[in-house]
């Protein structure tokens, strides 16, 4: 598959969850990178450096994708000759996809530690970490049952109750406006992320904020999976998390929205829920309660405040 089929899939979410996505992208830039003939350095670089913006520009909210780019390309940019290059690229990304592996199942164990007995579970969109994190649960017998949303309008949940299935696990499937409805049945809102800000503030699938408060109102704590290249730098400096606003014609086939001239359809695929709802997240490096995102960005992805003077 070619770097733009990459790219196109990702934008159609053919492709898609933010873990997915980042993996995804990486191997697309090193079999990019593996593909160029004979370059100088600086024209090596600056190819995958163009190759890199074209990935980027498919989804703008999950920063899976970019703080993947970016691990990658580090060894890449600090690169003294060709064959450094090239061998810096090809080894970090083996190292990142083999890392987002391994981070899926140490959030599993370290997940279902936090899931408490016999438990009734909720979550929204499909996440593999979060999936992770309730089939081990399950395999240690804790789980009673899960409320899955449908997640209008890409119908994710579809996935999401087919590996709940497949897991073995009782699922109820509901529409995402009975969220509230189920809400005092439930022990434990889980979810994943597609980032995470500095102040703790998760932005994930739309819906996520409202089932979050439908949480806080019933006192269900919400817990978030989430491998550390999920975390936003950039937040340190105030930038905000762009939310990816998609084409109408997911919510509405145009053929029926044709004629409503005075109607028009928003599509937001994410919402932020704040840090004060969240209760605990799930990091392959332990668990930490939102405030604690700063921690992350500075100890495992490596930015510091001075980094964004
Ligand atoms: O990386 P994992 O945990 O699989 O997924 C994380 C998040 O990515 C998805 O976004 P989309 O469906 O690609 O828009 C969902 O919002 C999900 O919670």
């Amino acid at each position: 598959m070619s770097l733009e089929d990459t790219a196109e899939k990702i934008r159609t979410m053919e492709i898609r969850g933010a873990a997915l996505i980042a993996r995804a992208a990486v191997e697309a830039l090193c079999k990019y990178g593996e593909g160029l003939g004979e370059l100088a350095l600086p024209e090596f670089k600056e190819e995958l450096e163009r190759a890199a913006g074209v990935l980027l520009a498919t989804r703008p909210t999950a920063v899976s994708l970019p703080n993947a780019v970016n691990i990658v390309m580090k060894d890449v940019r600090n690169a003294d000759t060709i064959a450094e290059a090239r061998e810096a690229l090809r080894l970090s990304s083996i190292e990142f996809i083999r890392d987002s592996k391994e981070a899926l199942s140490k959030i599993a164990e370290i997940g279902a530690r936090h899931i408490p007995e016999n438990a009734v579970l909720m979550t929204h969109c499909n996440s593999q970490a979060a999936i992770g994190c309730i089939i081990e649960a399950h395999r240690q017998g804790k789980i009673r049952e899960v409320y899955a949303t449908e997640v209008r309008p890409r119908n994710q949940g579809l996935l999401t109750i087919r590996a709940l299935n497949d897991a073995g696990i009782k699922t109820n499937f509901i529409v995402d406006s009975a969220a509230r409805f189920y809400m005092k049945k439930v022990d434990l809102f889980i979810t994943g992320t597609d980032a995470v800000t500095v102040n703790g503030a998760v932005v994930n699938k739309i819906g996520t904020s409202q089932i979050a408060l439908a949480a806080r109102e019933a006192r269900v704590p919400m817990m978030v999976a989430a491998e550390t290249f999920k975390f936003a730098p950039k937040t340190i400096a105030g930038d905000l998390i762009k939310i990816e606003e998609r084409d109408s014609s997911e919510v509405l086939a145009k053929k029926i929205a044709g004629d409503l001239d005075n109607v028009t359809i928003k599509n937001p695929a994410f919402d932020v829920t704040p840090a004060d709802f969240v209760d605990l997240i799930i990091t392959e490096k332990g668990a930490i309660p939102p405030e604690m995102a700063y921690i992350i960005i500075r100890d495992y992805l490596g930015w510091e405040i001075g980094d964004f003077r």
